[in-house]
């Protein structure tokens, strides 16, 4: 097995590990004092601050951000979860609070993709850039700040079958968690770099329509799950984190094209961090506020495009978005976006080394995916690529401009010895008419699918690579030899699912 993979399975352990509250992580508790100093000069009444330095030190249960395409018909499987799927979280309606008893990430649900679990504080950003609206659709998209993905993958619902998104993570140890959460919503219409916010700016200036800027911060709102330190509150973390804000959104402008909007949000209290770098945007980069209607009842007081969800108040950890826009017409540039449009280039070809495809990767790609046409003849610039034992494939109509910031696609195959396998994520991807066409599938009732995703093999008199799937949900693969399907979905991703949720 290669190196990658390895280094993969361990960063997307961590991923499904940090979605869950932390239950060994001590909460840290802050002063009213402190506080007060924290959200200087926002001023609330003192038996206010007593209430939100107490609340800061709470963990709040995470909730359900349900998968955009699912949302109309989402109901909880088995239907004794006692779940009506009503709203939740008022600033975000595709979330729902965990019902008591059910152990969300411990559920075939969770295991197919079916919601998302983060504290609903992060749905703000989501809901400042109107994900849940539809008005993101065909949109291309840069998640500037991304992994782990929690806010991407509600990006990348949005904009449905024919946008795009770049999600950017410059730190590279956090990728792995970050394309595997992007894979399991089942869309392939992303590209993942590794830049710097500068790097980046410099290869694609003036692309994107929206982007947003979950920024690296002094993670006040983070206290609560043990996860920051007091340091968090101290004005030379405040002001560094800052300068590093101001820096990343200095590099958003020139990725932005005229019109387009940039959503900023953080998980801290400071205003230096938060109000003052929109003050900042509108000042130095020209940039317009855009207020959010639907957010009025969470307008900060220091500006009006800026929205603050609090502890104490609304139930979650605590968080900032605003949203500001780059004049100039956002129409106008349109023409300039080429798309890769002929879709075999996305099946065959080769590869930034230059080098064929591997005969046998080839073969469990047309066995998976169905045959190609004998003179498809267009690969030298094809957007399947072997990289480390790897290889990934991109959607019809992906910008060729993925070309020059790629680091990882969405991903077909690998190869561990001598023996090619189809990826987990090419399970989880949408069938469309040409993807996923070779491999038969296998309906699981619950108690297979548990079986299933606890590393069990399953019963069947298939030969050769099958995608199981519940209730039409994909899971993953098994290798049918005419009796038995042998397990193969990623360590990272087994679970035992609880007894108690059916
Ligand atoms: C608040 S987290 C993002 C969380 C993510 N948006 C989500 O919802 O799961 C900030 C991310 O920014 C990354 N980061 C750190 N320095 C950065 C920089 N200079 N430019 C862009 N991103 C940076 C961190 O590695 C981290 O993954």
């Amino acid at each position: 097995m290669s190196r990658s993979r390895k280094g993969s399975k361990k960063a997307s352990r961590k991923s499904q590990a940090s979605s869950k509250p932390s239950a060994n992580r001590k909460p840290v508790a802050l002063t009213a004092e402190q506080v007060s100093s924290a959200i200087d000069p926002i001023e609330l009444p003192d038996a206010e601050l007593e209430h939100l330095a107490a609340a800061m030190s709470q963990r709040h249960a995470n909730v359900m951000r349900v998968r955009r395409d699912r949302a109309p018909t989402f109901r909880l499987q088995p239907s004794s979860s006692g779940s009506d799927s009503r709203t939740d979280v008022p600033w975000y309606p595709l979330a729902v609070s965990i019902p008591d008893g059910f152990h969300a990430s411990r559920s075939i649900d969770f295991a197919a993709g079916e919601f998302y679990l983060q504290d609903a504080g992060s749905l703000l950003a989501l809901a400042a850039a109107e994900a849940h609206t539809g008005s993101l659709a065909g949109q291309l998209v840069c998640d500037l700040c991304a992994a782990p993905g929690g806010k991407a993958t509600g990006l990348l619902e949005a904009i449905g079958d024919d946008g795009f998104l770049l999600a950017n993570e410059p730190i590279r140890s956090r990728i792995a968690p970050l394309a595997y959460n992007l894979s399991r919503t089942g869309s392939d219409r992303y590209a993942i770099s590794c830049e710097d916010p500068d790097a980046l700016a410099e290869k694609l200036p003036g692309v994107f329509d929206t982007i947003l800027i979950d920024a690296p911060c002094s993670g006040q709102a983070l206290l609560s799950r043990g996860r920051q330190s007091k340091g968090a509150v101290n004005e030379s973390m405040v002001a560094t984190n800052a300068a590093r804000q101001q820096r990343i959104l200095a590099a958003a402008h020139l990725l932005l094209r005229p019109g387009g909007t940039i959503v900023y949000s953080t998980c801290t209290f400071a205003v230096a961090e938060n109000e003052d770098q929109v003050d900042w945007m509108t000042r130095e980069l020209g940039m317009q506020p855009s207020p959010v209607a639907a957010l009025c009842d969470y307008q900060s007081s220091l500006t009006e495009c800026g929205y603050r969800v609090w502890p104490h108040r609304d139930g979650c950890a605590g968080a900032f978005a605003a949203r500001v826009k780059k004049p100039g017409d956002v129409d106008a540039s349109e023409d300039s976006v080429e798309f890769v449009e002929d879709p075999w280039l996305l099946r065959r070809g080769v590869l930034q080394s230059e080098q064929p495809l591997d005969p046998a990767c080839d073969e469990v790609l047309q066995s998976v995916l169905g045959a190609f046409p004998e003179n498809s003849t267009d690969k030298d610039s094809g957007l399947l690529r072997q990289r480390d034992w790897i290889a990934e494939a991109f959607c019809k109509g992906a910008p060729e401009w993925v070309k020059q910031a790629w680091t990882i696609g969405p991903e077909v195959a690998y190869r561990t010895g001598q023996t090619w396998k189809p990826s987990h994520a090419c399970a989880l991807r949408h069938v469309d008419d040409e993807f996923a066409k070779g491999a038969g599938r296998i309906d699981l009732d619950d108690a297979q699918a548990a079986t299933y995703l606890s590393g069990g093999t399953i019963p069947t008199d298939r030969r050769g690579w099958q995608i199981v799937q519940h209730l039409g949900r994909p899971l993953g693969w098994v290798k049918a030899d005419g009796r038995i399907g042998k397990n193969h979905l990623p360590t990272h991703a087994r679970m035992q699912v609880s007894p108690t949720n059916g």
